[in-house]
């Protein structure tokens, strides 16, 4: 996919001006409430016009003011997942999702509705009525709808936003489906840093109706360590070795983490954040803490009055911070090693 937009739209205390242009299939907006971007979501899929300007999209203007030109919606063949589902109440399961797949036209049918069905999980369902689904199927449902429709980009705007926490990460998995198995392009909307790296491997980051910045996702977050009240969140994902007490010990790369918060998978995904990681220049002895790493320091990086260290530990990358002071001290520099220490009830079980 590749998307130019340059355009203005002005309300009442709020003005949108952006001009970008993106490639790739799995491209982020992120930015707080009120930023802009269901604005911008908007406008490219033709539910509003900017007041002047032009969009692009792979090579085709589907709005420019200088040429008149404005693509009504059900022509761009752009699909929308929204917070809510917005699913049809009259139809079933099955209605909804083959809704998209009737209209659109016999040459653009490249999925095949029961790979569809197959891939979300959605057989079980398909009879049901649609207020006999609970949010996160619900979602599906959606989500299958605007992917047989055969969309040549599939815009998400906050879609996880209306679930609670234990299944955001379910239904994430099979929205990075409409890219990794039916190779749909999308542009995923979200406040969530996490789904944001999560979902997409470039993100456009948005502010006050502008565009703050372009990059990926972890560049995002390292950017953001500094001034975020959590630091930087390593996302690890581990396989269950074995279980002590209660403990759960897990393999990551050739690492072993010893973990006290529970979780019912085999290979869990876990957050720590890079405040509580602790660094010794040279091997402690006795500590409580579980988790004793030895690390070679990758990289440093500022990020506000912070510094942050990127280890290499086992094979595996882990960010921690240290005030700049302490890098001073440590002598943090690349190549060095180090040795990282990780309280076991540090870890916060995300599935
Ligand atoms: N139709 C409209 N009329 C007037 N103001 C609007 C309209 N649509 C949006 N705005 C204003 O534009 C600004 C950006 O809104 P927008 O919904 O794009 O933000 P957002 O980043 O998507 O926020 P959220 O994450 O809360 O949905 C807000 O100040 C909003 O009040």
């Amino acid at each position: 996919m590749e998307l130019r937009m340059a355009v203005d739209k002005r309300f009442p205390g709020f003005e949108l001006a952006t001009d970008f242009s993106v490639a790739g299939g799995r491209v982020g907006i992120f930015g707080v409430s009120g930023s802009g971007k269901s604005t911008l979501v908007s406008l490219l899929a033709g539910l509003s016009h900017p007041d002047q300007g032009e969009i692009v999209l792979d090579g085709e203007y589907l709005f420019s003011s200088s040429k008149r030109i404005s693509v009504p919606p059900e022509r761009r063949r752009i699909a929308m997942v929204f917070q809510n589902a917005c699913l049809f109440p009259h139809l079933s399961v099955k209605g909804n999702l083959l809704y998209g797949f009737k209209r659109c036209t016999p040459g653009h049918r490249k999925i095949d509705p029961d790979t569809l069905i197959d891939v979300l999980k959605l057989e079980p369902l398909l009879q049901r009525g649609v207020n006999m689904l609970s949010g996160g199927e619900k979602q599906r449902v959606a989500l299958g709808r605007a992917i047989l429709a055969n969309p040549r980009l599939l815009l998400m705007d906050e879609p996880l936003s209306a679930l609670d926490d234990s299944h955001k990460l379910q239904i994430i998995e099979y929205l990075r489906s409409a890219g990794d198995q039916f190779g749909i392009p999308y542009l995923f909307i979200s406040h969530s840093l996490l789904e944001i790296r999560l979902m997409t491997d470039e993100v456009l980051a948005v502010g006050g109706g502008r565009i703050l910045g372009q990059t990926t996702p972890e560049e995002l977050a390292r950017q953001r360590m500094g001034r975020s009240q959590v630091g930087y969140i390593n996302l690890i994902r581990g396989d269950l070795v074995r279980r002590l007490g209660g403990m759960q010990v897990y393999r990551w790369g050739d690492a072993e983490l010893f973990v006290s918060t529970a979780s019912q998978e085999e290979t869990p995904l876990f957050e720590l954040s890079s405040r509580d990681i602790i660094l010794f220049k040279k091997h402690p002895e006795a500590i409580s803490a579980r988790n004793l790493l030895h690390c070679k320091v990758v990289d440093t990086f500022a990020s506000g009055n912070k510094v942050g260290v990127e280890l290499s530990v086992g094979g595996q990358r882990l960010i921690a911070e240290v005030v700049g002071e302490a890098a001073d001290e440590l002598a943090i520099q690349a190549r060095a090693d180090i040795y990282a220490v990780i309280k076991a009830s540090s870890f916060r079980t995300l599935t």
